[in-house]
């Protein structure tokens, strides 16, 4: 869900003892927690095995090959245009840097509900240990997970005091040296997308992580329970990442999460060490609408817990969030998203989380 400040309008519930007992056996469901009918209004489920049911996979070794890297970049653009997600493979990120996330928050989330609850939301807050956000006024229901979110960069931004758990003593350690392998890796995937869409690495990394406010990255790690009621619990709504791009770690190999294309849900089916890539609402404005946030979701599993790790990027063209001025060729081009300011997107994406909207829908011209 990644974006929203602080907000009122937003739920974001400490967990409890209720829930945490629950979580942990799931034999009978309170009724704030099925939502069958949603499952399954949502649209069908694709079970197919053949290859065209199968999100693309983009190969990091081949982008950066100087020999392999045009026709690599053409698959990227064409998974961001179509899909909005890929699996990226030989990505790159120090292998001892992705163990050491993966167990951290493993055993982050393998914590009594108390050790956890240290870190737990606080009022109106949006970073910490909770439940998701949920749709505010719009529904009392809730996911089948649990949640840590916290501002990952600038290194100002974090908030070590009441956020940052000290348990496992290498959470910490393990999250900042992440955090820095998947911003550098951000920065790649950028370069190969500037390339694609035919602007200026300036203009699409400048955005992104050129100086100025506003800017930075911040993660939701969730876990998911395994729930034997599967189908009538939903881990994480149909909802697109309002920021710019979403790298995801699948810490286990549970299955889960689907995305859905011609109004159908495609489970994604983890690739070993492989990330999955999306595009979020502002790299969809930034592009002019050229590549496609998606609408995704998660189904909990009947016997795996699903842990994962999201991190988000945002961006913004001189405190703004509006397309690449290069792609509008000094207004040659028609723009598709009206250009609106970074505070007002942040305001109104959170009151359209709340009220189950989509915010990008009123930015488009
Ligand atoms: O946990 C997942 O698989 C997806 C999480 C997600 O969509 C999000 O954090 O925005
Ligand atoms: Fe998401």
């Amino acid at each position: 869900m990644a974006e929203a400040a602080a907000g009122k309008l937003v739920g974001r519930d400490k967990i409890t003892d209720a829930t945490a007992a629950l979580f942990a056996d799931s034999v009978k469901i309170p009724e704030r927690f099925i939502r069958t009918n949603e499952v399954q209004a949502a649209g069908a489920v694709v079970a197919g095995e053949d290859e065209a049911s199968e999100l693309p996979v983009v190969d990091m070794a081949r982008l950066l090959d100087p020999e392999l890297s045009a026709q690599e970049t053409a698959k990227l653009g064409s998974a961001c245009r179509e899909w909005g997600f890929f699996q990226l493979v030989n990505h790159g990120v120090e292998e001892a840097a992705m163990q050491q996330i993966k167990d951290s928050v493993a055993q982050f989330f393998s914590l009594p509900l108390e050790a956890k609850n240290t870190v737990a939301v606080r009022g109106d807050g949006f970073e910490g240990f909770g439940h998701h956000f949920s749709g505010g006024a719009s529904s009392d229901k809730l996911d089948w997970a649990e949640c840590l979110l916290l501002f990952t960069r600038p290194v100002q931004a974090r908030n070590m005091e009441f956020f940052w758990p000290t348990n496992p003593p290498t959470f910490r350690h393990a999250l900042d040296r992440y955090s820095v392998e998947i911003e550098n890796l951000a920065r790649r995937l950028l370069s190969s997308m500037a390339a694609d869409l035919g602007v200026s690495q300036e203009a699409l990394l400048g955005a992104f992580f050129g100086a100025g406010d506003g800017k930075g990255q911040s993660v939701s790690m969730h876990h998911y329970p395994p729930c034997r009621h599967r189908g009538t619990v939903v881990g994480i709504p149909p909802h697109t990442d309002t920021l710019g791009l979403t790298l995801l770690l699948q810490v286990d190999d549970t299955p889960g999460l689907q995305v859905k294309r011609g109004g159908r849900w495609f489970p994604v089916r983890p690739l070993p060490g492989a990330l999955v890539v999306n595009v979020g609402d502002i790299l969809d404005v930034l592009t002019n609408g050229a590549y496609a946030s998606v609408e995704h979701r998660v189904v909990p599993d009947a016997e795996g817990r699903r842990v994962t790790v999201a991190m988000f990027h945002k961006a913004r063209v001189e405190g703004r969030v509006a397309p690449l001025p290069e792609l509008l060729r000094g207004g040659e081009a028609r723009a598709r998203y009206r250009s609106i300011g970074k505070l007002e997107y942040t305001k109104g994406t959170v009151e359209a989380v709340a009220q189950g909207r989509r915010f990008l829908d009123s930015l488009k011209m």
